[in-house]
């Protein structure tokens, strides 16, 4: 079984128990501390999201242009696979409505918990206010989450789990805690496959620099960070 289907309020591991709690008034994901390293939890308000918030580069950032921000156009978007919402406050903060959906029970917990907190901070309140979030499996269930969300999904952006994605032992950890949590994401070519099929506009793919397009039809354009990549699937322009 998917390790996030169990139910919320802790998890048998092998290396040990992850239990969700809370700290100082946030939740967060615990397990012990010299496998997985600090607990997780998602702030909006502080940290690398506020630096980036306020020293990002705006819509010249890779994420802000692959998906399509650009002056003038701001599309809603769908991001199918939410995680901790790093890369769908980027998009809030620059003015997109944005569905995020999160399969995982207990991640997207700690998600919600720091939308709640960062609505009532009033640096962030109006930024998350564009973010909406829905509990599911969009592989299975994209076309109803979106609809009942009543965002238009013109852009669909999508960043599945791949291996060793990340250098740093500090980010290791962390990620450790998250993987054991979402798996390998290895149903990845199903949700492009429903992404494309809901997507207005375009679907966003973002991969690691150097692997390989998700399985299925080859994306017509590509932009290369130093560390990402995002590979582009279009249905037809944004500037129309
Ligand atoms: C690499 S993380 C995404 C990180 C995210 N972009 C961020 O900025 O924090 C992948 C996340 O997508 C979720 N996920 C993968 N496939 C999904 C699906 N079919 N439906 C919903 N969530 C999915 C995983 O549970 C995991 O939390």
């Amino acid at each position: 079984m998917r390790r996030g289907e169990t139910p919320l309020g802790g998890v048998q591991d092998t290396g040990g128990e992850l239990v969700l709690r809370r700290e100082a008034g946030a939740l967060v994901l615990a397990g012990e501390s010299s496998r997985y390293g600090k607990p997780l939890r998602v702030d909006f308000a502080e940290g690398r999201a506020a630096h980036r918030r306020r020293f990002g580069g705006g819509r010249g950032q890779l994420i802000a242009r692959a998906c399509g921000l650009a002056a003038g156009v701001t599309p809603s978007v769908v991001d199918a696979t939410a995680g901790l919402g790093r890369d769908a406050f980027v998009l809030a903060s620059l003015g997109a409505e944005v569905l995020l959906i999160e399969r995982v029970a207990q991640i997207h917990a700690l998600l919600e918990d720091g939308l709640v907190r960062a609505a009532s901070d009033a640096d962030t309140a109006e930024i998350v206010a564009r973010m909406h979030l829905a509990h599911g499996d969009a592989t299975r269930e994209l076309a109803a989450l979106v609809a009942a969300s009543g965002i238009a999904p013109q852009v669909v952006h999508l960043d599945p789990m791949f291996p060793h994605r990340e250098k740093s032992a500090l980010v290791k950890k962390e990620m450790r805690l998250f993987r054991e949590l979402a798996g390998d994401d290895d149903d990845a070519p199903r949700l492009l496959e429903a992404a494309l099929d809901v997507a207005t506009h375009r679907v966003v793919v973002k991969r690691p620099r150097k692997a390989p397009p998700i399985a299925g039809p080859a994306p017509q354009h590509v932009i290369e960070g130093k560390t990402s990549r995002y590979d582009l699937y279009v249905h037809r322009s944004l500037k129309i």
